[in-house]
């Protein structure tokens, strides 16, 4: 008998991502979103598309969302009971001022030994073409990682591209509500257009690893390193933060 799992995975593996419908409820996504509005005001010089890794593991709500056992149970079907947290960074875009994410694969980025890994993009906003949604090209995860070019002549978050000519009539626009989560592979092109509407559009990154994979960073434990379920495998971790009222945000359960 062929399940819904096994149709994912078919789906993955021969397109390199998949769209899970309403994971998460809109209370948890409210508090999200109400987070991104928290961390802006507690690091007012960061950029809405640079709310990033080095936080997380001093923030009590983060590590609470990323451990959540919707999205692991996700992540555990592509990549097995023990999962660990290797990074996880908001994009939010803001109105009008969102800057384009450049044609890329991740793990053209990452210090992992070997480079299984995936992402589950969680929407925290409606993801539309208009906002700056994350287009893909499907199947482009069979290819090899590409090397890097750096890109400064436009505006972009990373500040780099994958060095290859892209089709871009192949590309896919992945339009999600909030509480939708897409999964994508490291290998597959992917990039997003800047945010020229009205509206914010905000995704969380969350970098899920299975305790097999090696963070390779000098840095040890990596700064956003945490083990969510099952044994520790090869990595050490980060603590676990305590939450603290008036330090951190907070949040139903805190
Ligand atoms: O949110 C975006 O626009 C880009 C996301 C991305 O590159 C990723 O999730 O790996
Ligand atoms: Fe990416």
């Amino acid at each position: 008998m062929i399940t819904e799992a096994d149709r994912t995975l078919q789906d993955f593996d021969r397109d390199g991502y998949t769209i899970f419908r309403n994971v998460i409820d809109p209370a948890l996504i409210a508090e999200a979103s109400a987070h991104v509005d928290w961390l802006h005001a507690r690091y007012p010089d960061r950029l809405g598309e640079d709310l990033a890794t080095e936080l997380v593991a001093g923030d009590p709500f983060w590590v609470r969302l990323v451990g959540d056992d919707r999205l692991l149970d996700i992540a555990e079907l592509f990549l097995g009971p023990d999962l660990a947290l290797f990074a996880s960074h908001y994009i939010s875009k803001p109105p009008f001022s969102g800057k384009a994410v450049l044609w890329h694969q991740d793990g053209a980025y990452w210090p992992l030994e070997p480079m299984r890994v995936i992402t589950l993009w969680l929407a925290v906003d409606e993801s539309t073409p208009e906002n700056g949604c994350v287009r893909v090209i499907p199947g482009s995860h069979k290819d090899d990682l590409h090397e890097l070019r750096t890109r400064d002549d436009v505006d972009n978050v990373l500040g780099s591209e994958s060095a290859v000519a892209v089709d871009e009539s192949a590309a896919v626009d992945l339009v999600l509500s909030p509480g939708d989560v897409e999964v994508h592979h490291p290998n597959i092109l992917h990039a997003s257009t800047a945010n020229t509407s009205p509206r914010r559009r905000c995704g969380l990154t969350i970098r899920y690893i299975p305790t097999s994979t090696r963070i390779t960073s000098e840095q040890q434990p990596f700064t956003s390193a945490l083990l969510l379920r099952g044994q520790p495998g090869v990595n050490v971790y980060q603590p676990f933060p305590q939450y603290v009222p008036g330090e951190h945000m907070p949040f139903a359960g805190a």
